[in-house]
């Protein structure tokens, strides 16, 4: 098997994991699970979105978690900004990392954004300005790239095009999402190898959603594509609002688990990420999607 020495894990589960829960989480509630994610090891941790609250309202208090934080030096603590006005939010809160969303698909990108992919990069266009300007690093992200809830299959020269416009306006990396969790390993390799012919491979991350649990299949069929670096979420919490039934991302204990039988570094320690992930299930009053996490959370009990 091919796979690398090391992968990098970006923790979503403080945004994509809490933005389609019901319940809203206190700002104290979110700046414990940060820090704790943090102290974990992890070296990105993703902390919110400067998007509409009457479109997310549990991102609504985003600025507040970003004054509060315990910024540790050397870890990143990305943002969605989907627009100018998401960027202003940015800036006033001092973010010094920012994610930007698009979709390979139209009908995804519309219910998600209320915009066309064209117009998507059209409001990119003062975001990647402002980012340059204020010293910022800029990850992209491409929703539907194995298939859209509304249009169906997606192609994989599509999500390559997607991808190349992304990276040459300046993205560092580009995350690709299987948001509804359909793909299994085969296309996802497909899709990876159409992108990595546009985009270096090592610009490229997964982020899988579980859906289908077909997630850490696919994590390992990627991985022996050259493929390192991976969005998780501690207690595989998440899902998207514009896309129903979607399930949580892949859970970063599950990940942790395979990366350490596979003797792969990631620099995470696991049993840290379970706590964090026990205490936001508490708080939110709900159990651990992950598989690892429930067998953790028996065991400590
Ligand atoms: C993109 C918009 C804002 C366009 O929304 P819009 O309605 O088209 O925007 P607009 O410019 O026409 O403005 C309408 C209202 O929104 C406000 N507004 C406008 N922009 C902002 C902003 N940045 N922050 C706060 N407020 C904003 C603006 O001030 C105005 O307020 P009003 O006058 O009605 O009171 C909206 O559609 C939106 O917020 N959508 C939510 C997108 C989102 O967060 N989706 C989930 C994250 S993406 C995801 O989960 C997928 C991913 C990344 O994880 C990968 C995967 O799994 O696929």
């Amino acid at each position: 098997m091919n796979y690398p020495k090391k992968v990098r894990l970006v923790e979503v589960g403080p945004r994509d994991g809490l933005q389609n829960e019901a319940k809203p989480v206190s700002v104290e509630a979110k700046v414990a699970l940060i820090d704790a994610l943090t102290a974990a090891g992890h070296s990105a941790v993703e902390a919110g979105s400067f998007v509409s609250p009457k479109w997310v309202p549990q991102m609504a208090n985003t600025d507040r978690v970003m004054a509060e934080i315990k910024r540790k030096p050397g870890v990143g603590y990305p943002v969605l900004v989907p627009n100018k006005q998401g960027m202003n939010g940015a800036v006033e809160a001092h973010c010094e990392e920012i994610a930007i969303f698009t979709a390979a698909s139209e009908a995804f990108c519309r219910k998600n954004t209320n915009c066309s992919i064209d117009e998507s990069f059209e409001r990119f266009a003062p975001v990647l300005e402002a980012a340059q300007k204020h010293g910022m690093k800029v990850r992209g992200y491409v929703s539907t790239v194995i298939a859209c809830p509304y249009d169906g299959k997606v192609a994989p020269a599509k999500v390559a095009e997607v991808s190349e416009r992304l990276f040459r306006m300046g993205c560092y990396e580009v995350s690709l999402g299987d948001t509804t969790g359909v793909g299994t390993p085969a296309e996802c390799v497909t899709m990876i190898d159409a992108v990595a012919a546009r985009v270096p491979r090592e610009k490229l991350a997964a982020h899988f959603h579980d859906t289908y649990g077909q997630s850490l299949a696919n994590i390992m069929a990627v991985m022996e594509r050259g493929i390192a670096v991976f969005d998780t979420s501690v207690a595989g919490l998440g899902g998207c609002p514009y896309a129903k039934g979607a399930s949580g991302n892949v859970g970063t204990e599950d990940v942790l688990y395979l990366l350490n039988g596979l003797g792969i570094d990631h620099g995470v320690d696991i049993d840290a990420v379970a706590r964090a992930g026990r205490a936001i299930c508490a708080e939110l009053g709900r159990e651990p999607a992950s598989k690892v996490a429930q067998a953790l959370k028996a065991k400590a009990a």
